[in-house]
């Protein structure tokens, strides 16, 4: 069952479509086409069930069970080498003292090849099929992450990084200049757009501003000329931390999502990272064009300084999805982001600080249900990016994760289910217990993409 394309499968599958919409296709049959597009879901009790079932070419064992693969919206790519270490100190330090010393290290291909390598394979094992990657201002070892990502064959969004004010950039870290990092985008772009092995635009090209305080205002301005252009995705970092979002408002006089819709960097296909600090009329502004926020939930504890307000940005009509923000969040795996974003949903609306009584101690209605955070994981960041992945529905690309709730005893991976459990009983013990043994087989578009 490496390649699925062009073939049926007899089983159960869980998605969930909208927030808080479990769906289980219990004894399901899923066929997906030669190109590796689900072309019909055929539920228990649906016209031409029976046929469908007896001729299914591969039948799941009992104890296994399809999910969508996990859509990251947020991650940087060369910082996975410092990855669960280093969090000690605040944003503006971590960058300056750690990360951009890393990130240089990326002028040497040999060394990206090797750490790109790694990374790419770890988040497939992790069952994550698409990535939405920060690389790095280099523009070989971007476009080395790119041949990788094909290569291996995971779904992929790649920006080189804009970051070309010498007043916040090390000399050792940046770009030439405004105009030399606009050239470099765009060269980028044609890089991915002509690839010889891209024929089914597996791997997109983002135009990436690092954030506002990396940028000059020039370079801002032709990114977002660029964007329109060449109609491609766009991401940034937005009002992450109490220095970053006041930094912005300092320089512009505005917060970051008004100053990024000033450069035309708010559009349909643009991922706001973090966004923790964004305003009621923030979110309105981000709603209103469309454009979609990472939530990363775990990097939030480190670099934040507070919780982002899930809850109250999807009720005013933001598109939401999870970022593992590697590696200021410390883990590969999405499935930890899940469970940190319940977490931290459930201790904004019941406080932290035990010296308040109970009723003052927190933010009501905040907290978000297991439903919920396997939908950003899986289809809110699929809509985020408006492509057509994250769920099993025809039309969409067969993106998934085997989990093997039998892997043997006594290994990391058990998800012990030792008494009757319903469907959705198994899917919460599944998201809250999963490790990397029970993944045990990854598909992106219909090819096995695991060993
Ligand atoms: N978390 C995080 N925030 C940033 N803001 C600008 N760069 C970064 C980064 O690499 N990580």
């Amino acid at each position: 069952m490496t390649d699925v394309r062009g073939r049926s499968i007899f089983g159960t599958f869980f998605h969930a479509p909208a927030p808080g919409a479990l769906e289980v296709l219990h004894e399901a049959v899923v066929s997906v086409d030669e190109k590796g597009t689900i072309s019909r879901v055929i539920r228990r009790g649906e016209p031409g069930y029976e046929p469908a079932r007896a001729s299914a070419d591969v039948r799941l064992s009992d104890g296994c069970y399809l999910l969508p693969g996990f859509v990251d919206l947020h991650i940087h790519a060369p910082q996975y080498p410092q990855l669960g270490q280093a969090l000690d100190e605040p944003l503006e330090v971590w960058l300056q003292k750690y990360t951009f010393p890393l990130e240089a290290r990326y002028a040497n291909t040999d060394f990206a090849q090797r750490s790109y390598e790694a990374l790419v394979a770890d988040l497939l094992s992790h069952g994550t099929t698409t990535a939405l990657y920060f690389a790095t201002v280099h523009q070989e070892a971007t476009r080395l992450l790119v041949d990788i990502c094909l290569e291996k064959g995971q779904r992929a969004l790649v920006g080189k990084v804009v970051m070309d004010d010498p007043a916040t950039c090390p000399d050792y870290y940046r770009d030439d200049s405004a105009q030399a990092a606009l050239a470099d985008t765009r060269a980028f772009i044609d890089y991915v757009r002509a690839h010889p092995n891209n024929g089914e635009s597996r791997v997109l090209p983002v135009v990436t501003p690092r954030f506002i305080p990396s940028c000059t205002d020039e370079s801002l301005m032709g990114l977002g000329k660029i964007a329109a252009e060449c109609d491609c995705h766009v991401q940034t970092h937005c009002s992450e931390s109490d220095w970053e979002h006041g930094f912005v408002i300092e320089r512009h006089g505005v917060t970051d999502a008004e100053s990024l819709d000033r450069f035309g960097l708010l559009t349909r296909r643009t991922v706001l990272a973090h966004g923790t600090f964004i305003t009621g009329p923030d979110m309105d502004r981000i709603a209103q064009r469309g454009s979609a926020v990472a939530h990363c939930p775990l990097s939030n504890v480190y670099f934040s300084s507070a919780v982002f307000p899930l809850r109250a940005a999807l009720a005013r009509g933001v598109r939401v999805g999870l970022g593992t923000d590697i590696s200021g969040g410390p883990s590969a795996s999405l499935f930890d982001s899940v469970r940190m974003a319940i977490s931290a949903a459930r201790m904004l609306e019941i406080g932290v600080n035990p010296d308040l009584p109970p009723e003052g101690r927190g933010r009501p209605d905040s907290r978000i249900d297991t439903a919920t955070a396997f939908h950003l994981a899986t289809a809110a960041g699929g809509d985020a990016l408006d492509l057509p992945i994250g769920q099993f529905t025809a039309g969409y690309h067969f993106d998934a994760m085997l989990i093997d709730t039998r892997v043997p005893e006594g290994t990391l991976g058990t998800v012990a289910i030792l008494a009757e459990s319903s469907p959705e009983d198994i899917l919460q013990k599944i998201l809250y217990l999963a490790t990397k043994p029970n993944i045990t087989k990854v598909w992106v578009g219909g090819r096995g993409v695991t060993p």
